[in-house]
């Protein structure tokens, strides 16, 4: 009997090593658990925002885009925590708080300051960790906050890491009561190592829409796709399906000025597509595509000139590449997030389980060349 308690001992501390070694040995785990626990907390956030949001709660950019209170509280929620756990990460993040430090925005301010502080404040959860400056008594400061906002600033580039962040993406589909989703993801030399895409108005069994709602979409680069529920429970490794040419349906943009609907359906035309395109904003288009809701994604551009935003499409490539796709632009090139704040080398977005996308960016370029054809006759 001596001898048990020391072999148990050894046993427990080799399990409980090795596990952790485990845990350790994939690619940024850490950043993970923390990235999933920063988006919980910002979509609990935003979804208790929704239900109170009065007008004056929004604005509208130069951009003539509208930014919500939730926006802003977010983007400071996921800021601080990454801020408390990597100091030194740089984050590309769209919003900015420059209207926030006038004057004029002290009342928005408040509200923003309330909300992040609940936000923070809430009990620990599960895969919650304190020394991300979350918890009740993490109360912060209206300059921390605002500062928070500003840490999103950076302006991208080729190397080292960085954070995107898209407090809601879909501002839109998030004010109309539809789709929206808080987007957070890593990149490394300009190659996207982890997507997390929180998605708190999509039913978690796409077979049952009216089923329970709040999905987190995560994917780690060279280490699978998943999907679970807001609270983290029932994890299921995502893989996009085989879909015959006869199945193929687009996901497309709600907002017609986001993405050319006549364009896709000149594309829909040439493949004999039958059926009707999926309007979804924000990222949960990604989600969706990856789980199989529909076949690809396109998003070809509508007006001269725009560039699409790294933190728009970051976490949604690694989600569609681990989950067995592929996404490239209009010309068949990988999207390059290592130009700066935007896909500045890209045109036009297509993603697509592999055999759909090899099909779909050949009519792509086909309705390319016809469009420029008819351009030249007139
Ligand atoms: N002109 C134009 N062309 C292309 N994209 C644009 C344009 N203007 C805005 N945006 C970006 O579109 C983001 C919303 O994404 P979606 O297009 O998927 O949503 S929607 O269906 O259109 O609402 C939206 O993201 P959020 O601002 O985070 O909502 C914008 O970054
Ligand atoms: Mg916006
Ligand atoms: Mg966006
Ligand atoms: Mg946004």
């Amino acid at each position: 009997m001596r001898h048990v308690r020391p072999v148990f001992c050894l046993l427990h501390r080799f399990y409980f090593q090795s596990s952790k070694a485990r845990a350790m040995s994939l690619p940024y785990e850490t950043e993970k658990q923390l990235a999933v626990a920063a988006v919980r907390r910002a979509c609990g956030l935003t979804s208790s925002v929704f239900n109170k949001l009065v007008k004056n709660e929004t604005l509208t950019k130069n951009d003539k885009s509208p930014v919500t209170v939730g926006d802003y509280a977010a983007q400071a929620v996921i800021s601080t925590m990454l801020y408390h756990a990597f100091p030194a990460d740089p984050i590309v993040g769209e919003e900015d708080a420059a209207e926030l430090r006038e004057e004029s925005g002290a009342g928005l301010r408040d509200r923003i300051v309330a909300l992040a502080n609940e936000a923070l404040t809430g009990e620990l959860g599960f895969g919650d960790n304190v020394e991300w400056g979350i918890g009740p008594g993490q109360e912060k400061t209206t300059a921390q906050l605002l500062d928070a906002i500003d840490r999103g600033n950076h302006p991208g580039g080729r190397s080292g890491r960085m954070w995107t962040i898209d407090p809601i993406d879909g501002t839109k589909g998030f004010l109309r009561g539809e789709q929206y989703a808080v987007c957070l993801s890593l990149i490394v030399d300009a190659q996207v190592q982890l997507g997390v895409i929180g998605c708190p108005n999509l039913p978690v069994d796409p077979s049952k829409p009216d089923s329970a709602r709040g999905v987190i979409f995560v994917a780690v680069k060279g280490h699978g796709a998943e999907q679970m529920t807001l609270s983290g429970a029932n994890p299921a490794p995502l893989r996009i399906p085989i879909f015959p040419p006869a199945e193929i349906n687009f996901l497309e943009s709600v907002e017609a000025a986001h993405s050319s609907h006549y364009f896709n359906a000149r594309v829909s035309s040439i493949l004999g597509i039958t059926h009707p395109p999926v309007r979804m904003d924000s990222q949960a288009k990604y989600g969706c595509l990856a789980r199989g809701e529909g076949a690809a994604y396109l998003r070809m551009p509508t007006v001269v000139g725009y560039k699409e935003k790294i933190w728009d499409h970051a976490p949604g490539v690694v989600l569609i590449e681990e989950a067995g796709g592929v996404v490239t632009d209009s010309r068949g090139l990988p999207l390059d997030f290592g130009l700066g704040r935007t896909l500045g080398g890209n045109f036009g977005v297509v993603a697509a389980g592999m055999d759909v996308h090899a099909l779909v960016l050949e009519a792509v370029q086909k309705a390319q060349a016809l469009e420029t054809g008819a351009k030249a006759k007139v």
